[in-house]
């Protein structure tokens, strides 16, 4: 473990990856060791500071992932699946952390992340925020609570460039929502409604995505009973809140032995064994 780590963030051109490199770079827990972006992007070879419009920092964005993560004990990667699991397989190799936010993955890229953590240490959460976590164990709470006479919804709402669908939250919720009420969400999952659907089957768990404008990122749970309605909800306005959750992910994994972990664990909000 290194005092103030290096830490190389992925995709710097991106919504994330601009808020990484400023959190990074404000904080005085850690440095930035690199700036990656992807071969001919028009930001590699140029200084990060520059490009997000302030002072030079002295770290050139670069398309060299090998010599990127040589350098680094950390890197921290909000980008697309694709680039997730090649990143993953890297820093395994080079037996760096690797705190994946990127959203959007499937199950056979989660049994690739798992591969990986086999050799490095890697936390993985579709959402890195203090309040949507908290809020995945108070959904799983009330989804114990109560019975199937309550429906269970999750309402998403983002920005009109996001182009997965449910948001990595929504599943996070609705996976929290089936583990409440001790059923396997692929089997009651329903989303993408649309045309003549029939009645809404009693135990689904139904999902709707609302895509607009620049709103940051939205969740509502609902729980509808006949004569009454409980609803949880989570609103961010602003993404720092990830990129200090992924932060604080990349300090905590320091002090973990290799294994694919989630933010619940990083924020001790597991409810296991309790
Ligand atoms: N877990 C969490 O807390 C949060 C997760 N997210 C997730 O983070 C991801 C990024 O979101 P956002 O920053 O808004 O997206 P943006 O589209 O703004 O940025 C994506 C970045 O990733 C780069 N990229 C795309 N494909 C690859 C690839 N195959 N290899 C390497 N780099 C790649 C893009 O480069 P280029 O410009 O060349 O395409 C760009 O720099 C999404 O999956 C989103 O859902 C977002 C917020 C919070
Ligand atoms: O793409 C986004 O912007 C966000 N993605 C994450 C998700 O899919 O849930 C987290 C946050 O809601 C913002």
């Amino acid at each position: 473990m290194t005092d103030t780590p290096g830490i190389v963030i992925t995709g710097g051109s991106g919504k994330m990856g601009q808020m990484l490199v400023k959190t990074v770079l404000e904080s005085d827990r850690c440095t930035l060791a690199g700036v990656l972006e992807q071969p001919g992007h028009a930001w590699v070879g140029q200084d990060i500071g520059t490009l997000m419009g302030g002072q030079p920092v002295g770290v050139s964005v670069t398309d060299d992932v090998a010599a990127a993560f040589a350098n680094a004990q950390i890197v921290i990667d909000f980008t697309r699946p694709a680039g997730s699991i090649a990143f993953a397989q890297q820093a395994a190799k080079a037996g760096i952390i690797h705190i994946i936010g990127t959203t959007g993955l499937t199950d056979d890229d989660m049994a690739a992340i798992r591969k990986a953590a086999e050799q490095t240490t890697i936390v993985q959460a579709g959402n890195m925020s203090l309040g949507v976590n908290l809020l995945v164990q108070l959904t799983k709470q009330v989804a114990a609570a109560l019975d199937e006479d309550f429906d269970i919804e999750v309402i998403e709402a983002h920005h009109n460039q996001k182009v997965d669908a449910p948001s990595g939250t929504a599943l996070m919720l609705g996976e929290a929502a089936a583990e409440g009420r001790g059923v396997t969400l692929s089997k009651v999952s329903d989303s993408g409604r649309d045309g003549i659907t029939g009645a809404r089957k009693r135990g689904d768990i139904g999902f709707s995505a609302i895509r607009g404008g620049d709103i940051v990122g939205e969740h509502d749970v609902l729980f509808a009973a006949p004569g009454e309605r409980i609803i949880l909800r989570h609103m961010a306005t602003d993404r720092g809140i990830f990129a200090r959750g992924a932060l604080k992910a990349a300090i905590w994994a320091q002090n973990q032995p290799s294994g694919l972990y989630n933010m619940l664990d990083v924020l001790g909000l597991s409810l296991h064994n309790k």
